[in-house]
């Protein structure tokens, strides 16, 4: 997943070595952040009572941005030198998240984003995009390994629509983006791994901006609010046997796909991305990904429990991920042959 993001953050396929370092410098801060959420409360006497902390926290600040500066400062170098040369664009150049920063002007103000906050929104580019993809992927993996019945009819979904060349063990082609449309069954998979087990079981805080009145019960102006994510998805009165996991539930009696409105904006039966105006930005992108490993990954192996049977006991960390991670054995689905 760190490898996928750093490609479309920085436009450039890294060596494994960079993409390790970015890896080490973003889980660093995402799994100490509880630590440091102490020095948000009046920071001045914080910066006396709480000094180790604080410098612990600067070091590690520190050490993300001599990882992310030089690549962000490689990509503005090379953008130039195509200015200067005056080049058209080919068509097969990547247009990273970091081109974008680097082009944009900030309307009031007029001006560039600055080094630190091109650093700040990389950072968060990762954090948001790696951790919680691959948290959801475990888990919908781990529902397959305890399904296999599952798992079966994915697979057999996959064998009757798929085109004719991935049935052919040569040609080991990932399945493309475009024939992921022609599987209702695995958005349904995706769909209920992300109802069962969202990645974040709370949206991220948001603030009344005046006096409302929610459910009988005033929340004054720039009073915190929050959404229990998980307990809506698992609401019996929404979802029938809502602790099963059924992708069914996402289909019609004959197989075909239902519309279902992800984003709540029609109506809200759960909300992994949350809803709204800040909706996460990335849901469409993490849909597609989820798709395509789940997809990928089932059709190359066949997924069956290892010593222990799937746990599906949970941990909090940044998302809540599973407190005994998935061990699986992956048996190829297609054995190559002689000449491979
Ligand atoms: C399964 C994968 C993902 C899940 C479950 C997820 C979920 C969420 C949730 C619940 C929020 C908070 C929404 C709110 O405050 O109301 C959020 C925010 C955000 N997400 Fe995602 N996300 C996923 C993948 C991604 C990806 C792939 C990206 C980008 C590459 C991304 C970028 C962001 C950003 C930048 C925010 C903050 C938006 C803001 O401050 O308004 N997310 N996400």
């Amino acid at each position: 997943m760190f490898s996928l993001l750093a490609l479309m953050c920085f436009g450039d396929k890294l060596e494994e070595e960079q993409i390790k370092e970015i890896e080490r410098v973003q889980r660093n801060l995402l799994l100490s952040f509880s630590r440091f959420q102490i020095l948000n409360f009046w920071p001045s006497v914080g910066k006396i009572l709480f000094r180790k902390r604080w410098e612990e926290l600067y070091q590690i600040t520190q050490d993300k941005e001599n990882v992310l500066i030089p690549l962000i400062r490689a990509r503005k170098k090379m953008q130039q030198e195509k200015f200067n040369t005056e080049s058209e664009p080919e068509q097969t150049e990547i247009q990273s998240y970091v081109d974008t920063l680097l082009d944009l002007e900030l309307p009031e103000e007029k001006r560039k984003l600055e080094e630190s906050e091109l650093v700040a929104l990389c950072s968060e580019f990762f954090d948001a995009g790696t951790d919680t993809t691959s948290t959801a992927l475990q888990w919908i993996l781990a529902n397959l390994v305890k399904n296999p019945e599952i798992q079966e009819k994915l697979y057999m979904e996959m064998k009757q629509n798929l085109s004719e060349k991935y049935s052919n063990p040569q040609d080991q082609e990932a399945i493309k983006e475009e024939e992921l449309q022609k599987l209702p069954y695995l958005k349904a998979v995706v769909l209920e791994g992300l109802r069962r087990h969202p990645p974040a079981h709370f949206v991220l805080p948001h603030a009344v901006t005046e006096d409302t009145v929610l459910n009988g019960r005033l929340v004054p102006k720039n009073g915190v609010v929050n959404v229990m994510v998980a307990q809506m998805g698992w609401d019996p009165e929404v979802w029938e046997d809502p602790m099963a996991f059924k992708p069914e539930r996402f289909l019609r009696s004959n197989g075909e796909e239902i519309e279902f409105d992800i984003t709540g904006s029609r109506e809200i039966k759960m909300m992994p991305f949350g809803v709204g105006r800040r909706i996460c930005p990335g849901w469409s992108l993490a849909m597609l990904h989820l798709a395509y490993f789940v997809g990928n990954l089932v059709w190359n192996f066949e997924w069956s429990a290892g010593e222990e049977d799937v746990d599906l006991s949970e941990k909090q960390e940044f998302t809540v991920v599973m407190k005994k991670p998935l061990q699986a054995h992956l048996s190829p689905r297609h054995t190559p042959t002689q000449n491979d």
